[in-house]
């Protein structure tokens, strides 16, 4: 009998990947023999990016709690009602046998209701920093795969197995080397290079403090290859137009796993996600936690490697005068670059897809 998945969540590539990975896992383990329904919500990156790996999708009208502005936060009760009532819809027609929630926007509604029907429910939670959704969903969840150890503080201990976070296999199985992926991204293969990422939205500091060391890069000779995100994207071609021999800007990268192998060296925002997968491409990291994610969870998350040794910290609010300092004299020093690369490359989950995948299918009745 074929099983039926939902997936839901979203709102940024680190809900979405980690989705994408866990239903690629289980079209491979039911063989095929599985039906998998996505549901997001409207106007958000899912909606894009879940088509484009090959998946239907559903879109909630639901938007998240505004922190800076309160004010904006007067529909909310009325767009959750109305998502509730969505998500109603969408188990009396779908008929799942399990709903998993990968966080962000659809993920609440989507689990709830299931949870209100009696249908068995996963929680796969990235951060070290269980989000407040989570918390309440986990009482009634069946299982809670986690990133990161130490959640017993947030969910039911008897219901959690510490997976780490579902890398996709296009960079978990990636043949990239560095020279071609240097070619690729039209760089010259015999330069040390640095790989710039502010997360799947861009980061506004990152992206400043790489902006006033352009000439710094072409001056000792090192390549960038800058992710930007949509909002700066702009700014950065038309800065880095002179120094195009040396700076490749991009707005936002699909294929992750050739910048990762082009770089040296890495300066990446710390959300869960872009740790796991660095840790599976074993690259030397400076992390640059967004201070203002819920709890402050990318610090939380980019300590738990900087405490084993694993990557260098900065704090966003130093990222401007420290950046140039940190990033040129790592790349001098290879005996740190090494060790970076060992100890990260030991906290490494690159089978994690698939054992959420054998989780999931565990519940289906
Ligand atoms: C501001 C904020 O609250 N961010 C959160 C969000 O981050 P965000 O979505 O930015 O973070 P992650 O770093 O976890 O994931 C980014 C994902 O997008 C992909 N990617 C990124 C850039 C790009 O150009 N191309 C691309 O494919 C990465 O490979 C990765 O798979 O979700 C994460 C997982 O819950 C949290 O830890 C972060 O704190």
């Amino acid at each position: 009998m074929q099983r039926k998945v939902i997936i839901a969540g979203g709102g940024t590539g680190g809900h979405i990947f980690p989705a994408i990975a866990i239903a690629n896992a289980l079209k491979t383990q039911a063989k095929g023999d599985i039906d998998i329904l996505f549901v997001g919500a409207k106007g958000k990156m899912e909606m894009e990016k879940v088509p484009q790996a090959g998946y239907r999708i559903e879109g909630l009208e639901i938007v998240g709690f505004n922190r800076s502005n309160i004010f904006k936060n007067i529909l909310l009760p009325f767009k959750l009602i109305k998502s509730l009532g969505h998500a109603n819809r969408i188990l009396r027609e779908f008929k799942p046998d399990v709903v998993v929630g990968v966080g962000g926007f659809a993920s609440f509604p989507m689990l709830d209701r299931a949870q209100r029907h009696g249908i068995p429910t996963l929680i796969q939670e990235q951060n070290s920093f269980a989000g407040k959704a989570n918390k309440v969903l986990s009482h009634r969840a069946a299982r809670i795969c986690t990133g990161y150890d130490g959640m017993e503080k947030f969910f039911p201990a008897s219901k959690i197995l510490v997976t780490g976070n579902p890398v996709r296999s296009s960079i978990t199985q990636s043949h990239a080397t560095r020279h071609e992926s240097l070619v690729h991204f039209g760089l010259d293969a015999n330069k040390k290079t640095v790989f710039v990422v502010g997360g799947s939205l861009g980061a506004k500091s990152i992206n400043e403090a790489i902006h006033a060391l352009l000439a710094s890069f072409v001056e000792k000779d090192v390549q960038l290859i800058w992710q930007t995100g949509k909002p700066y994207f702009e700014t950065a071609k038309a800065a880095a137009a002179p120094f195009s021999s040396h700076v490749k800007v991009l707005e936002f990268i699909t294929n992750m796993d050739q910048a990762y192998a082009a770089a040296d060296v890495v300066i990446s925002r710390a959300g869960a996600l872009a740790i796991a997968e660095l840790c599976v491409v074993k690259k030397a990291t400076v992390f640059v936690p967004y201070p203002f994610a819920a709890e402050d969870h990318q610090t939380s998350n980019a300590m738990s490697l900087v405490n084993k040794k694993a990557a260098l910290l900065l704090k966003d609010n130093e990222v401007g005068a420290q950046l140039g300092t940190t990033l040129f004299s790592l790349l001098q020093n290879k005996a740190l670059i090494e060790q970076l690369e060992t100890n990260i490359a030991s906290l490494a989950n690159p089978h994690a897809d698939q054992t959420i995948a054998e989780e999931v299918l565990k519940l289906v009745r």
